[in-house]
């Protein structure tokens, strides 16, 4: 038997799917080859990734190798694997998503994480009132309302689309009396009242010589109109300051995700709007160093 058929009669097991699968995504240009085949390769059994450790020689069932290759094949083309597997983990918490709503990204972990520690200034029990504008797969809302109690949110897409994915994982989540869901653009059908503790949003951020240069992965598969605001990248966020500024709260806390490339820029923007503390102005870093929330306290 020449070595070519010793090899196509070697079963496959785990292990060897692993490993050639590894080097498949390799040589598209994966940056997360295992990780990807290992999450692909558990779901298709089934399994925690833990899981794959302790069955290294198992062979697969028809069933399972039929998913998994044809989920290999799509990752290979080009599909995020969270569209694969159809969820998505975001502040531990575990979030259906498909190709109606952007894939939560852990640098938006960083504008939760402000929004509850600036929520633990606000005395007494009454319920906090926060508003998450371009709300997507419901990623900020539901971790804001998931850990903070007296949190009552209004969470705004102008896709109905996106608002159809959120409102499967709010009630997942167990949170429909908190987590209102709503169609609008930005703040638009919420009331100008100064009577809302935080307006929250990861809002489209890209300029469009930006959003030509995103990796074929992203510019393809995830929605255009949840990256691309507009040829300076400023464009949502500029409409977005004197709105929140209306519906705030005087001491309320405006908190955006934006891009390092236009951080500064939209610093300026919020201090020439006038309705914001000067000094309460500031860009958080995410953890690879880039300006990437802007907080602001009216
Ligand atoms: C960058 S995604 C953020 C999704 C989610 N909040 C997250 O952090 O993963 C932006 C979202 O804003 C929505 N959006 C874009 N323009 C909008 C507008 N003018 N009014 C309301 N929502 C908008 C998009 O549909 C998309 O779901």
């Amino acid at each position: 038997m020449s070595t070519e058929q010793t090899k196509q009669a070697e079963p496959w097991t785990v292990l060897r799917l692993l490993t050639w699968t590894t080097d498949f995504f390799k040589q598209r240009g994966s940056d997360t080859a295992r990780l990807d085949a290992e999450v692909l390769l558990a779901e298709a059994r089934g399994c925690s990734r833990v899981e794959l450790y302790t069955a290294f020689d198992t062979e697969l069932n028809d069933e399972a190798r039929v998913a998994f290759r044809e989920m290999v094949r799509r990752r290979g083309e080009g599909t995020p694997v969270a569209y694969l597997v159809g969820y998505k983990e975001f502040y531990s918490l575990k979030l259906r998503v498909d190709q109606r709503v952007l894939i939560p990204r852990p640098e938006t972990e960083h504008l939760v994480i402000e929004a509850l520690d600036r929520a633990k200034e606000i005395p007494g029990d009454e319920p906090v009132r926060i508003v998450d504008v371009g709300t997507g797969s419901g990623a900020i809302a539901i971790a804001i309302a998931k850990n903070l109690p007296r949190a009552q949110v209004t969470a705004i897409d102008q896709s109905n689309d996106a608002l159809e994915v959120a409102r499967y994982n709010v009630e997942q989540h167990e949170l429909t009396e908190r987590v209102q869901l709503q169609q609008g653009d930005l703040l638009d059908s919420v009331s100008a009242d100064a009577s809302w503790d935080f307006i929250c949003s990861n809002p489209p951020y890209i300029s469009q010589s930006e959003y030509d240069a995103l990796e074929p992965g992203v510019r393809e598969q995830e929605p255009q109109a949840a990256l691309l605001a507009g040829s300076a990248g400023t464009e949502v966020i500029e409409r977005l300051i004197p709105q929140a500024a209306a519906c705030l709260k005087p001491g309320g806390y405006l908190i955006v995700e934006l891009s390092p490339m236009i951080a500064d820029a939209c610093v300026e923007l919020v201090k020439a709007s006038g309705a914001f503390e000067e000094s309460s102005v500031g860009l958080i870093k995410d953890l690879a160093g880039h300006k990437r929330i802007l907080k602001a306290r009216k």
